[in-house]
């Protein structure tokens, strides 16, 4: 029989896992691909500051896509940049992390979020690449509503995306086909895989 003596029942310091960078997460993919509902989720389970990409276009932006065009490069720019500028602020206000959704479609577009590390060597910039087949984006982006990017506009997503090659290494690609359960939990190990790596293990300091 287990028998607590006085010392034993005296819970110990604990050693904690202290992550060593403060980490963007972008959540990455073509229309229609689950980046908010994957956003979300990674923000509400690790409770870190979400910021949704779409809510940062300007109006020009909005109307181009609602009205069926694509955006340009040069529609872009300003907007890439002012979500780097807001995650990096989210950081700078204390947070240890933060979510942000971005459809990042071509490698340039990702480098210029990759300049927030390069910038400040306590940042990691993570990609979570959710994949799927231009078919199955436009299905669900047809049986979306309420949204300005319609179906018509899945083409031109893929026409325009440079899926992450290999050497990308801070791209970490989900398959996307799963229901909402299945992806999030493969989201939710890419993040874990990550944040394990990241840690130190740092013991009580004695009394
Ligand atoms: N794993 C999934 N299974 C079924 N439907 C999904 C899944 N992920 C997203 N959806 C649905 O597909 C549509 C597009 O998802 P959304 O999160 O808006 O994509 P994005 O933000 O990348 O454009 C939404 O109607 C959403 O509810
Ligand atoms: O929810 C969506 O359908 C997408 O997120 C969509 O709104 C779009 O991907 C970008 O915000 C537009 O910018 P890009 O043309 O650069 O993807």
């Amino acid at each position: 029989m287990a028998s607590a003596t006085a010392a034993s029942s005296i819970a110990a310091p604990s050693s904690a896992a202290v992550p060593q960078h403060r980490h963007i997460w972008i959540i990455t993919g073509p229309a229609g691909c689950g980046k908010t509902s994957v956003a979300e989720y990674l923000a509400s389970t690790f409770t870190l500051p979400y910021l949704e990409g779409d809510s940062f276009h300007p109006q020009a932006n909005i109307e181009k896509m609602a009205n069926n065009i694509p955006l340009t490069d040069a529609d872009r720019w300003d907007w890439l940049i002012l979500l780097r500028d807001q995650a990096v602020a989210a950081l700078s206000s204390g947070a240890s992390g933060v979510v942000l959704t971005c459809s990042a479609l071509k490698r340039k577009y990702r480098d210029v979020i990759r300049v927030a590390s390069y910038n400040d060597n306590n940042v990691l910039v993570h990609f979570i690449y959710l994949s799927a087949t231009q078919e199955l984006l436009l299905q669900r982006v047809h049986g979306r509503v309420g949204h300005y990017m319609k179906d018509s506009m899945v083409k031109s997503q893929f026409d325009a995306l440079e899926p992450p090659t290999v050497d990308e290494r801070d791209v970490m690609s989900v398959d996307v086909s799963g229901d909402f359960a299945s992806v999030q939990q493969l989201a939710l190990e890419v993040v874990n895989q990550v944040m394990a790596s990241d840690a130190v293990i740092v013991q009580p300091t004695q009394a």
